[in-house]
């Protein structure tokens, strides 16, 4: 017998205020979808979006797409776009490359501007040992490449920098390096006040928006964040790869050089001068060509915010992990699996849990059409993505992994055995 009230949750889905958005998205059949955190579900719009860049632009206009499509303006036409997303005003966002080239840019362009302040001892980056790897070796790149005196990587852990964040910024420091929500565990860190305590200390932060972008208020121009990266392959729904974006304050513009100096960063790519003028506006953080098809993609699921107050999001995101909560004590699995996730207020969009046997358990839940996925050494995550994720959703979630307990289908051989990679 189920445990599940699945009445109560019903109800919960007709006060919903976001219901209607959940039609505007190909809901994979008669599936759960909890993985929004790594790659977002498709848009209708964007599906019949990329089939007409095809078919039309790319098939019939050809060529003459770059100006009558306006391709040639994706990058910050999307950028544009997605900026109330994240806080900003117009002009500051640009959507190209990954998370990882764009972190690049933004680490250059900071060690850059310490030099320019005569800051040149500045040139250390902190950031936490439990970052995604991809920002920690973005560092690591750059001080082979410049030579430890020129930048050096020191991680940290969580806690120091949230009890005593002051400390850990000497006169060395160049660059704060924060993730707001961690992957692994969905700790939030406060960004505001780090960039507050950073800015007293003469350091400059950049904030890697990965797991909060679209899914909860992000106000990066009030917190006076320097730099910021994000994806748009998460909560925002872009599509598996889609490109990425940059954030520059308004006042750092026009004052650093951006290493990956391509023709689209400069003033006039098609005047194809030989010597190298960058864009004065935010136009300098690209370098190549825009992935068109990946960019119209982008620009097609973005409208799925229109009119979605991010306020109203963060509501939902959080009452669908407390009903999670709730079905999982109510079923008595509360204690076997323990929540590694903080507090509602210090966590992101998702719940993580600690077991043994999470692998598995994984594996198993998406064979009962329950899509969740595993992170090393030893954790389930379940995301969820307020646009799509009804609360129905989560007592079938929680539910089927009952099931799976109860039966003990995570011992049958075929779960044991690791192979999938993400
Ligand atoms: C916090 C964070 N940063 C960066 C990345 C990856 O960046 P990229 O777009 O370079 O693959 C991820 C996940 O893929 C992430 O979770
Ligand atoms: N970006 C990814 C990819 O290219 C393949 C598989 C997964 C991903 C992810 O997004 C992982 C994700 N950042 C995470 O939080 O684990």
């Amino acid at each position: 017998m189920s445990t599940i009230d699945f009445s109560a949750l019903d109800a919960l889905d007709q006060r919903d205020p976001l219901a209607d958005k959940r039609q505007l998205f190909v809901i994979p059949e008669d599936t759960v979808y909890l993985d929004g955190n790594s790659l977002g579900l498709l848009t209708h719009a964007t599906q019949q979006r990329v089939a007409e860049v095809t078919r039309q632009q790319w098939g019939q206009d050809a060529i003459s797409s770059w100006n009558k499509h306006q391709w040639v303006h994706l990058p910050r036409l999307v950028g544009d776009k997605l900026a109330p997303i994240i806080g900003a005003a117009t002009g500051q966002v640009i959507c190209c490359d990954s998370i990882s080239v764009n972190l690049f840019k933004a680490l250059s362009a900071a060690l850059h501007l310490q030099r320019q302040r005569g800051e040149q001892q500045r040139t250390k980056v902190i950031s936490t040992r439990d970052n995604f790897p991809t920002d920690l070796y973005m560092v690591q790149g750059l001080e082979q490449l410049l030579g430890a005196q020129h930048c050096h990587l020191q991680m940290v852990e969580e806690a120091d920098l949230l009890t005593a964040a002051e400390d850990l910024f000497d006169a060395e420091t160049a660059i704060l390096l924060v993730t707001e929500v961690n992957f692994r565990s969905g700790r939030r860190l406060p960004v505001a006040e780090l960039i507050r305590k950073a800015h007293a200390a003469g350091v400059l932060v950049i904030v890697d928006l990965a797991h909060s972008a679209g899914a909860m208020p992000v106000r990066l121009d009030e917190w006076q964040a320097d730099f910021a990266v994000g994806c748009t392959y998460k909560y925002l729904n872009g599509g598996p790869g889609a490109p990425a974006f940059v954030y520059v304050a308004q006042r750092h513009l026009g004052q650093f050089v951006q290493p990956l100096a391509g023709w689209f960063g400069h003033a006039q790519p098609f005047a194809f001068e030989p010597r190298y003028e960058p864009a004065p506006g935010i136009e300098i953080m690209l370098s190549g060509t825009p992935s068109v098809l990946a960019m119209a993609a982008v620009d097609s699921a973005l409208d799925a915010f229109a009119g979605v107050d991010l306020a109203v999001v963060r509501e939902k995101s959080l009452a669908l992990a407390e009903a999670f909560l709730q079905q999982l004590a109510a079923s008595g699995l509360a204690t076997e699996f323990e929540c590694i996730s903080p507090a509602a207020a210090e966590r992101g969009s998702q719940l993580s849990f600690a077991h043994p046997q999470a692998y598995a358990i994984c594996q198993a839940l998406i064979d009962a059409k329950v899509v969740a996925d595993f992170r090393a050494p030893h954790y389930l995550r379940v995301g969820f993505t307020p646009l799509y994720t009804s609360f129905r959703d989560i007592g079938v979630a929680v539910e089927q992994l009952t099931h799976i307990m109860r039966e003990q289908t995570y011992l049958q051989p075929q779960y044991q055995k690791r192979h999938a990679v993400t």
